[in-house]
């Protein structure tokens, strides 16, 4: 079991963020990410010490035992407490020069300046800033160009400022220290996530679906397994109806419409012109890689599988699932230069089967998206079905790289150490993250009746954030 925590991890828990012994020296992003990721590992090791010792926890064992949950935005370990000594200088009336300096005087950072118009744009005061929608009410082209701090005072909480256009506006350290030092929220929100081979099988991520239709504790479960994993089986889902299968994804968020409809309930019947409406074998793949923004969440509900009429048995349709965060790892780990071929090359992606149906991303793909600054996949696009023509480059050998990086993709995808295989049953509902988790099954006799939605990931990751976090820590991530 990999456990790749980036940045913000449930280990510094709330509101006791430890500094890593001191001060780390302010270093550039890779160095920091890696100084940071060596203290959430070093955390980890002194977390799972503090551990009975027990055999090796499965992953949702372990994710039952791991501490509170962490918060998005909670601050980096090596961030000195505003309460020490930092302090707030007004340099001259082009530039508000906001100094946190850290405890150590001397220390080679010496803080960063905002331009004044950023500055004040931000102000959250009710005047700027509409409370009951949170929607800016200020016109930030009406500051002038010429804006200036006249005034400003220091307190415990931040920094009151009197502005040369008669407002005043007040700033938290947290909000001054967080962009003092970072270009982004999200760069420092990614969760955690547990990458997971064929062992996940042992103890794969479940949830009960009582608790998730009824408890917002239920949904933040089911959610957060999700986040994690990368997918969560709902167990004792009611399959007589399939409108309980479609309640129970509305508890995440609104079903998304498209091309197959909205809330899907199909057979091997070729209602729609693609392979899933038959029953030949799928290989690994993920959904809807043709559009610019594809499903993020993807659920299955079987429903029934019986023989079809004349036939005596019903046999195959196992399911098969594939981290492909993890997969993309390996192959990193395998040879770096096959995952940037991935990571770097455009493809095209289609959907073209369905009369008076021609998608296509607004632009090229590579099959692995990463976040630019920590390094990590954010999604996986694959499907060696529905890829269009590779764009031809001026260098012949990036095709033929890009296709030996593809095969070495393909090969870990197909490894059964990657693969978890089980066959779904009635009852349990499967819900899994269609950006990193890759899906297939065996071909299959006789009628296979299947059900479920996507979501759009946006909506998946706002039921998430605003079930398992206090709602003044969601804030300060989407809009702090
Ligand atoms: C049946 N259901 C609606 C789930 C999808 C069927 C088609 C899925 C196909 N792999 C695609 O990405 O378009
Ligand atoms: O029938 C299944 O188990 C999966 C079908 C599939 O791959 C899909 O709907 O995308």
């Amino acid at each position: 079991m990999t456990l790749l925590r980036p940045f913000q991890s449930g280990l510094l828990r709330q509101g006791a963020v430890r500094t890593m012994g001191g001060l780390g020296a302010i270093a550039k992003p890779a160095a920091r990410y890696a100084q940071t990721r060596s203290f959430v590992a070093s955390s980890v090791r002194r977390d799972s010490e503090a551990q009975p010792k027990e055999s090796l926890a499965s992953a949702s064992e372990m994710h039952d035992k791991l501490p509170v949950p962490y918060g998005p935005n909670q601050l980096p370990p090596f961030l000195p407490n505003p309460r020490n000594g930092n302090y707030f200088t007004v340099d001259n009336p082009n530039r508000v020069l906001e100094c946190i300096r850290p405890l150590a005087p001397n220390h080679r950072y010496k803080g960063r300046s905002f331009s004044n118009i950023w500055l004040r744009d931000n102000c959250r005061c009710e005047q700027c800033v509409y409370p009951p929608t949170r929607q800016r009410l200020a016109n930030t082209f009406d500051i002038p160009d010429d804006i200036h701090a006249l005034r400003h005072s220091e307190s415990v909480q931040g920094v009151h400022i009197e502005w040369s256009d008669g407002h005043t506006s007040f700033y938290e350290w947290e909000f001054l220290r967080w962009w003092m030092m970072f270009t982004s929220r999200e760069a420092y929100n990614q969760p955690p996530r547990y990458l997971w081979g064929s062992e996940i099988a042992q103890h794969p991520p479940t949830v009960d679906y009582q608790a998730a239709m009824t408890t917002e504790a239920g949904v933040a479960q089911m959610t957060d397994k999700i986040v994690k994993y990368g997918f969560v089986f709902v167990k004792n889902v009611p399959y007589d109806n399939p409108d309980y299968t479609r309640q129970l994804l509305e508890r995440i968020g609104p079903i998304r419409q498209t091309h197959y409809g909205g809330f899907y309930d199909f057979i091997p019947d070729m209602a729609k012109a693609d392979t899933a409406y038959t029953n030949y074998a799928i290989p690994a793949h993920t959904d809807t890689t043709y559009f610019s923004d594809p499903a993020g969440l993807q659920s299955f509900h079987l429903l029934e599988h019986k023989p079809a009429p004349g036939e005596t048995e019903a046999v195959g349709g196992e399911s098969l699932l594939v981290d492909g965060f993890k997969v993309a790892e390996l192959l990193r780990n395998f040879k770096l230069d096959y995952y940037y071929h991935l990571a770097k090359m455009p493809v095209m992606w289609h959907c073209s089967g369905n009369d008076g149906v021609t998608i296509r991303p607004y632009k090229l793909f590579p099959v692995i998206e990463e976040d630019k600054f920590l390094r990590i996949p954010i999604r996986i696009r694959w499907n060696t079905a529905d890829r269009g023509v590779l764009p031809y480059t001026s260098s012949w050998r990036s095709q033929k790289d890009w296709w030996r990086a593809a095969k070495k993709f393909d090969e870990l995808l197909k490894d059964p150490a990657n693969e978890y295989k089980f066959q779904l049953k009635p009852g349990t509902v499967l819900i899994f993250n269609n950006w990193r988790v890759l899906h297939g099954r065996t071909a299959f006799t006789g009628i296979r009746r299947i059900c479920g939605g996507y979501i759009n990931f946006d909506d998946f990751m706002s039921t998430w954030r605003n079930t398992n976090f206090k709602q003044e820590v969601v804030l300060r991530d989407v809009i702090g």
